[in-house]
């Protein structure tokens, strides 16, 4: 089987500490980001102080039954005995993502405020005893109160441990507090010789200062591409296509006539959902893709990044005749999907490095709907929900179906709208490994323990 070796990452090590007071997006920032490095396979983890300090509280609780009080004044750089417990944790937790990274990390994110020059030094000191491992800093300064009352907001009605139990006033009250001890010694990054970012009210502004390397340069450009303008993103396949109909797969047929039913519905059901609002459409360059949006008044774009897998040699075959004519690729293909490349064509892992480009541009996008193709969109798909690699060549894309995604801070919402218009069903679950053959029992009382 023509393997595709996994790109080979083990140079990259990387720490990326946010700076930001709290609610200014910097989880938000770290999770997308973890995300996108991800679906590029770079093995990626975020260290959250916080999620550090709550366990730890709640370890010393179920011990001791003493349960800290981590209320604003915890937070309070006045308060030496918390400001020295919150400290430690910082460091506990950069030297966990250190380790992590000598273990096999390529990018730990160390999602903590670090919101003073000193506490930065710390960092950088620590970073440059380990060779190899370099540091960047990510600061996100955030001045718009709409924003910064979401944030918060969200912070004390998400379920926090912090807030748990609290009215929701209160809780508000509370964090606002905390917010105002940090900005009481909030130092912006100004270290001349710091290899950093700063994004101000994501997607407005950034500044990039001494960012050298590819990975780093890739982080860069990644967050100059993000906005946090609320937005919709359709996918949708081609309407059912005469190949499907046949079952054959690849090539560059036209819609079957039920096809053509769903490319006519559509105008209505994208009304519906999306009113006067703008939008714009991608299709790839096969016309299966091309007719499914003929009937749609909206600005169309075609890439030739959003054409299906190219199945090679396999191209405009059954998966029977596959099997027949390729019996030894038909099951090295089952084997390892994602990393599985057709003869003279394609793998998933091909696929998601030429989708790249239409990721970064569809986080600049605002409304936006694609009509691919079911690899495509599965690929795209795992994007926005951080599916894992092994799932992402079975994720259903069933024809005749609208998905909507509505980017959330920590996440996508999804709905789906299947028309009522019949189509085939082209979807090939993996296929069950053998059962392994069950013990034989070796003697008449083990059977009579077994079935009894
Ligand atoms: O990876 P698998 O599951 O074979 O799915 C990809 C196949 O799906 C198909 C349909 O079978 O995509 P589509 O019709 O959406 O263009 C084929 O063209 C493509 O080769």
């Amino acid at each position: 089987m023509s393997e595709v070796a996994k790109p080979d990452y083990s140079e990259a090590k990387i720490v990326l500490a946010m700076v930001g007071l709290p609610a200014r997006g910097k989880s938000y920032l770290s999770n997308k980001l973890m995300r996108y490095l991800k679906w590029l396979e770079y093995d990626v983890q975020v260290f959250n102080v916080g999620q550090l300090r709550r366990s730890r509280a709640r370890q010393k609780a179920q011990q001791s039954g003493i349960r800290e009080d981590h209320g604003s004044d915890y937070f309070s750089h006045n308060n030496v005995e918390a400001t020295k417990s919150r400290d430690q944790l910082a460091e506990d937790s950069l030297e966990m993502l250190i380790q992590w990274l000598k273990k096999g990390g390529n990018v730990g994110i160390h999602d903590a405020t670090n919101s003073t020059r000193s506490r930065r030094a710390k960092i950088e000191a620590r970073v440059a005893k380990e060779k190899g491992i370099y540091v960047i800093f990510l600061e996100s300064v955030c001045n718009d109160p709409a924003v910064i009352a979401a944030n918060v907001a969200l912070k004390v009605s998400s379920g926090d441990p912090d807030y748990q139990g609290q009215p929701r006033e209160q809780a508000e009250r509370d964090f606002i507090r905390r917010i105002k001890e940090y900005e009481a010694v909030y130092e912006t990054i100004t270290e001349p010789h710091l290899c950093y970012l700063r994004i101000t009210n994501v997607g407005n502004e950034v500044t990039v200062s001494r960012i050298n390397g590819y990975l780093q340069s890739r982080i860069a450009f990644y967050l100059m591409n993000l906005h946090l303008k609320p937005r919709s993103i359709f996918f949708s396949r081609h309407g059912e296509s005469q190949f499907n109909v046949d079952g054959r797969i690849g090539g560059d047929s036209p819609l079957s006539a039920r096809g053509l039913q769903y490319a006519k519905a559509l105008p209505d059901l994208v009304r519906k959902n999306i009113g006067d609002a703008p939008l714009t459409i991608w299709t790839s360059t096969l016309q299966r893709t091309i007719q499914t949006a003929q009937e749609l008044p909206y600005p169309k774009l075609t890439w030739k990044s959003l054409d299906e897998l190219d199945a090679g040699v396999c191209d405009g075959m059954t998966y029977e005749e596959i099997e027949q004519a390729y019996p030894e690729d038909f099951a090295n293909r089952d084997e390892d999907k994602f990393n599985y490349r057709y003869r003279g064509g394609e793998s998933y892992r091909d696929v998601v490095v030429r989708l790249e480009p239409v990721i970064m541009e569809l986080e600049r996008q605002e409304n936006i709907l694609i009509f691919g193709h079911q690899a495509i969109l599965r690929c795209l798909y795992a994007y926005f929900l951080d599916l894992p690699q092994a799932d992402l060549p079975y994720i259903k894309i069933p024809l005749h179906t609208v998905i909507k995604l509505t980017p959330k801070a920590y996440g996508c919402d999804e709905e789906r709208y299947t028309l009522p218009i019949e189509a085939v069903d082209t979807h090939r679950p993996k296929p069950k490994a053998p059962q392994p053959e069950m013990p034989v029992a070796s003697t008449a009382r083990e059977y009579y323990d077994k079935h009894t």
